[in-house]
């Protein structure tokens, strides 16, 4: 259990509203700068008012760290843990400065978003270049761990378990976020379309390793303007073609998030449950990994695998699937946006 290098692990995550007067500035901290018409900016706010003013994601974080906390404990693994998000208090800056203050030098970071994408990776990436900076705090981000045992297992488990419960000729629909066209042709580097693909791979083998046939990808939590192309199907649109075949029944894997966010809690159980209501269709939403036995562990894993790696050892890489292990860089194109220019941490 060498962490060395690191002497700490830095949580980092999107942040959320805590209350009701949260949320507009939470809005505004999303989306700024980022070209949200103003009448979807309500409407989610209203996703969030439907809520009580509160985001589940920072109870989740809390959640998370208590169990990343218990295990590195038990398996005497000493490193302190700090949390801190993009858009909502704790903000990664103030953690920054918090962790240089008491002597921090090193700290591995955990990214809660599992895939390539500029708001999953690249972004995330500016906002760790921009919280070392002029701090005696060096940051190393994890690789993406969307093909990791630890986060696809859950998955296969609670899938098996929902379907098992479930009537014959259930169909499973895999969802993840939908991003707009051009954010998906750049994931990964120009033209590889990375974050569909890592999806596509996921989805496969969880349906593979149950021997599940009958399956798709939708997606969820569209927003920007219209006239752009953002990656389809709608989960709702995709609910009505399914019924329309005749499908009775489906059971709902959220693939792309790793918790109970709003866009799980909203989008799906409420809006797309209803969709799925009113056509006469069973649905059942399958668990995020949460804290998942299994997904806590691939926190330790993959600090100690980055530890060793920094070392200058050669440590083993765990990864399904036909994609590979992410490396611990990405690409030098990897996942631009309009503002290449941004500075990024390696
Ligand atoms: C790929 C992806 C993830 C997964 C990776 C990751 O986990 O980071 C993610 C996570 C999240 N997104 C979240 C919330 C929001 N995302 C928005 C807007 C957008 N998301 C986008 C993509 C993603 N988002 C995109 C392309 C936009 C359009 C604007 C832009 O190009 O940047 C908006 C603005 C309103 C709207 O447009 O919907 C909100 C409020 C929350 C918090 C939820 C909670 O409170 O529980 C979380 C975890
Ligand atoms: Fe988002």
């Amino acid at each position: 259990m060498d962490p060395r290098p690191f002497d700490a692990l830095l949580l980092v995550s999107f942040g959320g509203p805590e209350k009701p007067d949260d949320v507009v500035p939470f809005l505004e901290n999303v989306t700024r700068g980022r070209g949200i018409p103003r009448e979807r900016l309500v409407e989610v706010g209203e996703h969030y008012f439907g809520f009580g003013g509160k985001s589940p994601i920072n109870d989740q974080n809390r959640a998370l760290i208590a169990a990343i906390e218990s295990d590195f404990a038990e398996h005497g693994l000493n490193l302190p843990v700090y949390w801190g998000n993009r858009n909502w208090d704790p903000y990664l800056r103030e953690t920054t400065e918090a962790m240089a203050a008491d002597g921090v030098r090193r700290a591995v970071c955990f990214v809660t978003s599992a895939y390539s994408s500029y708001s999953g990776c690249r972004q995330y990436r500016e906002n760790l270049y921009e919280a070392e900076l002029d701090l005696p705090v060096e940051l190393a981000k994890l690789r993406h761990y969307y093909n990791h045992p630890g986060f696809v297992g859950p998955f296969v488990e609670q899938t098996r378990d929902a379907l098992a419960a479930a009537p014959d000729g259930t169909h499973v629909v895999f969802v993840t976020h939908s991003i707009p066209d051009a954010m998906n042709d750049a994931s990964g580097g120009p033209g590889a379309q990375a974050y569909l693909r890592q999806h596509e791979s996921v989805a496969r083998m969880v349906a593979g390793e149950l021997g599940h046939d009958a399956w798709s990808l939708a997606f969820c939590s569209r927003s920007g303007a219209p006239h752009i192309p953002w990656l389809e199907p709608d989960i709702n649109d995709h609910l009505e073609e399914l019924a329309g075949r005749g499908v009775r029944s489906v059971a709902v894997v959220p693939i792309g998030f790793i918790s109970d966010h709003m866009e799980v809690i909203y989008d799906l159980d409420t809006e797309a449950a209803q969709t799925a209501r009113d056509l006469g269709l069973e649905f059942v939403r399958v668990a995020t990994p949460g804290v998942h036995p299994q997904f806590v562990t691939l926190v330790r894993e993959l600090v100690l695998e980055r530890a060793a790696s920094e070392r200058g050892e050669q440590p083993e890489r765990p990864a399904l699937g036909d994609l590979g292990p992410w490396p611990d860089h990405c690409p030098a194109q990897c996942c631009v946006n309009a503002r290449a220019d941004l500075p990024v941490l390696p």
